[in-house]
């Protein structure tokens, strides 16, 4: 998702007090940014912020962090916020591509990834922005605590296809995995449907759920 861009964008997200503006300076401190131990949790490729803000709304005791490339999706993650009479405190945002995560998180400072909806690139050219190659994972490595997990939801097949080739050629095991998330009891308890979830699955298509650990 690239939105157009939008003039004093940037000026309004480095303002906001939900925005993390130098990340990098939080690396092996992020339970000082938040004031408390409590488990990370991030999302790469946030959007508009909807996931992320309910996740927070709904588990107090986890931080979230949800990260995003571009200032124009990031805004609208912002004006969500300032939308809300009673924000929680319990999230972040920072505005950064994923691919300099070990740059930003020490290693085991993230308790669990959540992809959901990434971009599916499907240019094979391109296959190394998809956020479940290999390249990403082994950024994930990198960052989560051992044995915690990574999960991605998508309605594109062929990305989903690719995720599971991925995540068995650099020895992920899959924890669980459906091809019609809404119709599965078990791993449908809980969810929280992203803006392009709400989207996909009102017009008819299944959604794909993965949930992946490191060995
Ligand atoms: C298709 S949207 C999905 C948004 C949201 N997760 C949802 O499910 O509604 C994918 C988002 O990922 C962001 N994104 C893609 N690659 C990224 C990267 N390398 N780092 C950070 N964000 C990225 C895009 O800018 C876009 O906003």
């Amino acid at each position: 998702m690239r939105l157009r861009n939008i003039t004093g964008a940037q000026e309004i997200i480095q303002k906001c007090g939900y925005v993390i503006n130098n990340p990098e300076a939080a690396k092996g401190h992020w339970s000082q940014i938040f004031g408390n131990e409590n488990p990370v949790h991030i999302e790469v490729g946030m959007g508009k912020g909807r996931f992320l803000i309910d996740m927070a709304q709904t588990h107090a005791r986890i931080n979230y962090i949800g990260i995003e490339m571009y200032d124009s999706v990031l805004l609208r993650a912002v004006q969500r916020v300032t939308s809300l009479e009673n924000p929680p405190g319990n999230f972040r945002f920072i505005r950064m591509d994923a691919k300099a995560l070990t740059n930003v998180f020490e290693k085991g400072e993230i308790e669990k990834i959540y992809l959901n909806f990434s971009d599916p690139w499907p240019k094979d050219r391109h296959a190394k922005r998809r956020l479940t190659s290999r390249q990403f994972l082994e950024c994930y490595r990198q960052t989560l605590l051992p044995k915690q997990t990574v999960e991605f939801k998508t309605d594109n097949k062929d990305l989903f296809l690719f995720s599971l080739q991925e995540i068995k050629e650099c020895h992920w095991i899959l924890d669980a995995c459906t091809s019609d998330l809404h119709e599965d009891e078990t791993m449908n308890r809980g969810n929280i449907m992203t803006e392009y979830e709400e989207k996909f699955s009102l017009e008819g298509n299944p959604i794909f759920k993965l949930i992946a650990h490191y060995e």
